[in-house]
């Protein structure tokens, strides 16, 4: 597995500042903190996928901070985000998140996604966010193959 460098993934990501730009990864900002409301619904050819209801209760663009109780909540990135046709994105938690008791579950960002990734934060012990907290870091990782580019729903590549 060759895991691309900071100084070429930074060219991936809209970051604010330099700080976000760590020793082999680019870290992500909070944007959006919603928490959930009803079930989903999952099926073998998302012909009956049915998401959740969304209730945004932060956003780092007018709120200061938030204080998270225990819960599940999800969270959108505020840094733009884009994956190159040959590259995939792994998330993962910053360690002060996790030693906070806070963490986030992650899928994979395919080869062609680009737009603001949606994570689910688990807050196993209660924490306070301030509008554009470092909460998580984003690897890229070269593909030896690849099927094709992401073109599913989650895509804002063309917005
Ligand atoms: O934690 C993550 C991981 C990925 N993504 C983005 C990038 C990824 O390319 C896209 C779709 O991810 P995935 O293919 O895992 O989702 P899906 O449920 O299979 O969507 P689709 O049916 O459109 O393939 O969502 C997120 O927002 N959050």
């Amino acid at each position: 597995m060759i895991i691309i460098g900071a100084q070429v993934s930074k060219n991936f990501v809209n970051i604010k500042k330099d700080i976000q730009i760590q020793q082999c990864g680019i870290d992500l900002r909070v944007g959006k903190i919603y928490s959930l409301k009803g079930n989903g619904a999952l099926d073998y050819t998302n012909e009956k996928r049915e998401l959740p209801k969304y209730i945004e209760i932060f956003n780092s663009e007018k709120d200061e901070k938030i204080h998270l109780n225990v819960g599940i909540y999800t969270v959108q990135i505020a840094d733009r985000v884009k994956i190159p046709h040959n590259m995939a994105g792994f998330t993962y938690p910053r360690s002060s998140l996790l030693r906070m008791g806070c963490t986030l579950y992650t899928a994979v960002h395919d080869p062609g996604y680009e737009g603001y990734p949606t994570y689910l934060m688990h807050v196993l012990n209660p924490i306070t966010i301030y509008k554009d907290a470092r909460i998580a870091q984003i690897v890229y990782i070269e593909c030896s193959e690849v099927n094709g580019e992401y073109e599913g729903i989650y895509n804002e590549r063309n917005k």
